[in-house]
Order: structure tokens, then C-alpha cells, then sequence
């Protein structure tokens, strides 16, 4: 039960196969709770993108319970990031803010601040286009967590990245625990692992 009344995703004996396929993981019990990020390791194919839409509500696990307390706002950041190539990374951070409902300054001020976490403050006025694989992937965690969501939910971020890169971005995964979402991080990289909180690990108990 609740502690307090912050969100949190709690799940009991959750297990997942799809139709007659492998159990891909069985008896898992979590309890997620904000400003932790999680990574979420184990072999290919044992079902980290499954939790992952599992934990967002997209796929219905096939046993065991998953209880979503104050969870109104989830969050994805994916592995190849998706921007506007004209846009200003400033004004990718921004956007969200805006739609939350922050004027136009403040979501400007709020946007720098995010970039200067994950350390692209040197970049926050180019456009999209310009910016490199590691800096297109650490504009898409700034964005995820300006737009504060109970829950972020990251796939794989350093799959296509080379290891230089990998790193910066492995940083800006360290800082973003302690923003206030529960972050959860899909992983083969031992370095993001590292740069995690805490580890859920799959493909030992199915
Ligand atoms: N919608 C689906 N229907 C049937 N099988 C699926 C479906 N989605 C995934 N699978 C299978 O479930 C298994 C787990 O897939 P998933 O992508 O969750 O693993 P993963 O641990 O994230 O793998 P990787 O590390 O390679 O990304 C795989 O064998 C995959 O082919």
C-alpha cells in the first residue's frame, strides 16, 4: 500500500507471453517510485519493451496485477529521436511546457534550464538538423521530463550511439533522477545501467 500519497506502480506476480509463445518473464514484483530511474536490463528478446508497454498500459499482462497509483502522465523517449529539423532545440524543450499552460517566458526560461541539465545549453539555439546522434537523443530526454510526466519511459537510448556519445547521454540519464517522474530505462548498455538508480532485471525468473 501507499506510504504516501506520491505515485507510484506497483506490480504483483506479473508474468507475460504472447498468445502461445515463451513465457518471457513470470513472478516479477515491482514497486517504482519517483525520482528513481530504473533500468530495465536483460537478453534481447526477454521482454523489456514488453514491460515497458505493459507498464504504460499498452499491453495487458498476462498474469499477476499492475496498479497505477497517481499516474495520470507517462512519458516515451524512443531509440532514434524524432525532431523538427528547422526547430531550435530550445524550442523542442519549450513546446511541451507550453502546452501545460506556461507563458511563453517562463517556458523559455524552464526549456534552458532542462538543456543545461543534460548539457546542451552550447546548442539550445540550432536548429534540429544540426545537432549530433548523442545531442538528438539528450534533447529527447529534456523534452520527456519538461513535459514533468508521473512516468518516463525509455527504449533503448545508446543503441544507435557510438561510445563517446553513449556517454554524454549516459550523464544526462544520471541527472535526470531526483526531477520527480519515475523513469524507466530499457537497456543493453552496462554504462546506462550504471547510470540508473536501481535494476529490474528480466530472463531470470521465467
Ligand atoms: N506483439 C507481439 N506479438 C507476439 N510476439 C511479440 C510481440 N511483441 C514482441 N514479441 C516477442 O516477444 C519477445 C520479447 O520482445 P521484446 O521486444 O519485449 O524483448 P526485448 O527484451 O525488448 O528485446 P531486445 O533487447 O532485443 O530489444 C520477442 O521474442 C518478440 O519477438
Amino acid at each position: 500500500m501507499p506510504v504516501d500519497d506520491a505515485p507510484q506502480v506497483v506490480a504483483a506476480g506479473l508474468g507475460h507471453r504472447f498468445t502461445d509463445g515463451p513465457w518471457l518473464f513470470s513472478e516479477l514484483d515491482l514497486a517504482l517510485r519517483p525520482n528513481r530511474t530504473y533500468a530495465l536490463v536483460g537478453p534481447s528478446g526477454s521482454g523489456k519493451s514488453t514491460l515497458l508497454s505493459i507498464l504504460a498500459g499498452w499491453v495487458e499482462p498476462a498474469t499477476g496485477s499492475l496498479r497505477r497509483d497517481g499516474i495520470d502522465s507517462i512519458a516515451w523517449v524512443f531509440q532514434n529521436p524524432l525532431g523538427v529539423a528547422r526547430r531550435t532545440a530550445e524550442d523542442h524543450v519549450a513546446l511541451p511546457l507550453l502546452a501545460r499552460g506556461h507563458s511563453h517566458r517562463s517556458a523559455r526560461v524552464e526549456a534552458r534550464t532542462m538543456l543545461a541539465r543534460v548539457g546542451l545549453s552550447h546548442v539550445a539555439s540550432a536548429p534540429f538538423a544540426n545537432l549530433s546522434g548523442g545531442e538528438a537523443q539528450r534533447l529527447m530526454l529534456a523534452r520527456g521530463l519538461a513535459s514533468r510526466p508521473d512516468m518516463l519511459l525509455v527504449d533503448e537510448p545508446t543503441a544507435q550511439l557510438d561510445t563517446t556519445t553513449a556517454e554524454d547521454v549516459n550523464r544526462a540519464i544520471a541527472a535526470s533522477a531526483g526531477h520527480g517522474s519515475i523513469v524507466v530505462i530499457a537497456t543493453h548498455d552496462r554504462r546506462t545501467r550504471d547510470a540508473c538508480t536501481d535494476v529490474i532485471e528480466l530472463g531470470r525468473s521465467a
